[in-house]
């Protein structure tokens, strides 16, 4: 896939919002040309008034100056409201963007990849909310706002035009030179700046371990190196957007002489009216706080790319995908072969899985040994479809992954892994993970895993909210949480890897005879080395 350019990132979202876009523009063309009213109303005040006579043509002409200023601000106003209703949409897609792709980004994309920290990048959400209103309004306001004056310049004089040529160019010139640059600098120091926010998570994450070795102070200097490199890295993009500023006092004081000089020997000659030299002023003043503006914008220009550049590291991610058309039965039983199955990670050479075969019959209750590192837990992950073979084939009832549906498989499968994966949610919510089953026979399950104690200990049962990881839960319940969560739905194929490690060892056995009964329909695959599971087991495979 080619890797989009921020700039290009930029006009795919400009792009959803083309209507509410031409809208403000439209607004910002009929602004630039009302501001005009103002210097034209005061020249025309100015010429009135040294004709010494009060008249109705006076005070006509004040209310239009006044009517055009109220027309310009609520313009500006409906400019806010549909920038604002841009930014609110912004916010809602990248939530579900982000919420969407986290659990479905190919594994192979993670290999050297920590997947929470990349929901970090979610913040740059609201950097391209921030930003959107000056791009698009400050930047469509003050480009009118120069084209209009200019325009309106070039009527009072011929040098007028040259000047706005000169300053068209210079700011095209500058843009050209400064702006390639300024959006490198601006993605390294991002880069630091993500850095730093995982290396403090990081800290908050094994907090007790930095706290009991705080005299080797090893953290803060951690955190010292990657603060310096943000530094530096923000220096130089600071010096970016000074030598922009600089360049940018520059044409004020030649455009503030021009029009002085060019001005005054117009008015001298005779050429210009006090009048016109005086809106001819006042179009300068409003030129160059557009130009100001637009150097003050540049700045969130950069912010803006940025962020698109670190949200689409996240959404480049490839997703899984849901493959072929075949299903298998919803609690069905399932039978497991794997032909010359070969699998190696990314990071490393030599294939973990290297032509492996293996046929698991259904309702088998298999035992996946080996020594450590011989790639149990790789294993456990192809059968459950999370990861894809390099080579060889793995079927389920004689259904190819390649051409099996996905969901149909996930549907059909429990899966209880090593890794905490409690998240912040009642222990219903944790248990179910969305699925509809009712409370009844819920308890009923957790009565068989003797969870029944830990129920009666809090008075809020299936609604008592548990932290992220399960911080107060103890690991025992944990660990029954997860094989709750695998096996509520009856599912055909039943992966778990070391289930009951934190389980006592008086429970274990009455659980492992609940797990391997023949009235329970699934293909059982754990990976253990206890006696009790390889005393109840039907096949013993080793790697
Ligand atoms: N995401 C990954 N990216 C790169 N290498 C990995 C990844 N996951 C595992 N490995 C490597 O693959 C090899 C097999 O790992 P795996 O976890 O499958 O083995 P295991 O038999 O389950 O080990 P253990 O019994 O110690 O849990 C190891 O050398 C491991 O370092």
């Amino acid at each position: 896939m080619t890797k989009l350019t921020p700039i290009q990132r930029l006009w795919r979202l400009l792009k959803l919002y083309k209507p509410e876009i031409r809208q403000i523009y439209t607004y910002a063309l009929v602004i630039g040309i009302v501001n005009l009213s103002l210097p034209l109303g005061i020249q025309a005040i100015i010429n009135y008034l040294q004709t010494g006579e009060l008249s109705i043509s006076w005070i006509l002409l004040v209310t239009i100056v006044l009517v055009g200023i109220t027309a310009a601000g609520l313009l500006q106003v409906l400019q806010l409201r549909i920038v604002e209703n841009i930014q609110q949409d912004i916010f809602a897609r990248s939530a579900f963007e982000f919420a969407f792709r986290l659990p479905q980004i190919k594994p192979r994309e993670l290999d050297s990849q920590h997947a929470p920290e990349l929901a970090n990048r979610f913040f740059d959400t609201m950097t391209i909310q921030k930003g959107l209103p000056k791009l698009l309004i400050d930047l469509s306001v003050s480009s009118f706002q120069i084209i209009f004056g200019i325009i309106l310049l070039s009527v009072y004089s011929i040098y007028f035009i040259a000047l706005g040529l000169f300053l068209g160019f210079a700011l095209f010139l500058l843009v050209k030179i400064t702006g390639r640059i300024g959006l490198e600098t601006s993605i390294k120091e991002s880069k630091y700046k993500y850095n730093l926010a995982h290396w403090l998570e990081e800290i908050g994450r094994v907090r007790r371990t930095f706290h009991l070795s705080q005299n080797q102070s090893f953290h803060l200097n951690k955190s010292d190196d990657i603060t310096v490199d943000y530094i530096t890295s923000r220096e130089s993009h600071f010096r970016v957007l000074l030598d922009q500023f600089k360049s940018f006092i520059g044409f004020k004081v030649f455009i503030a002489a021009g029009i002085l000089v060019v001005g005054g020997l117009l008015v001298f000659n005779q050429q210009m009216n006090i009048g016109q030299f005086v809106a001819a002023e006042i179009v300068i003043i409003l030129i160059i706080n557009s130009v100001e503006k637009l150097v003050s914008v540049w700045d969130n220009v950069y912010d803006v790319l940025t962020a698109f550049e670190k949200i689409g590291f996240v959404t480049d991610m490839e997703l899984q995908d849901s493959a072929g058309k075949s299903k298998i039965n919803k609690n069905g039983p399932c039978s497991i072969k794997l032909k010359n199955a070969t699998f190696h990670y990314s990071t490393d050479n030599e294939p973990i899985i290297d032509n492996f075969n293996s046929e698991i019959p259904i309702q088998s209750r298999v035992v996946l040994t080996g020594k450590t590192g011989s790639g149990k837990s790789t294993l456990l992950q192809i059968l459950a479809g999370i990861i894809n073979l390099d080579k060889g084939e793995i079927s389920i009832n004689d259904i190819p992954y390649d051409h099996l549906d996905r969901k149909s498989l996930h549907q059909n499968l429990g899966v209880v892994l090593a890794s905490n994966q409690i998240f912040e949610g009642t222990l219903r919510e944790n248990i179910l993970v969305g699925r509809q089953i009712s409370d009844e026979k819920l308890m009923g399950l957790m009565t068989k895993l003797e969870m029944n104690d830990f129920l009666k200990s809090n008075s809020k049962g299936l609604d008592l909210i548990l932290d992220s990881g399960g911080r107060r839960t103890p690991r025992c319940i944990i660990q029954k949480i997860h094989l709750a969560r695998a096996i509520c739905h009856n599912p055909g194929l039943l992966l778990m890897e070391d289930p009951l490690v934190n389980i006592p060892k008086e429970e274990r056995k009455s659980i492992i005879k609940f797990l391997t009964d023949k009235a329970h329909q699934w293909t059982l695959v754990v990976i253990t080395d206890e006696d009790d599971w390889i005393a109840n087991s039907t096949q013993i495979i080793k790697l």
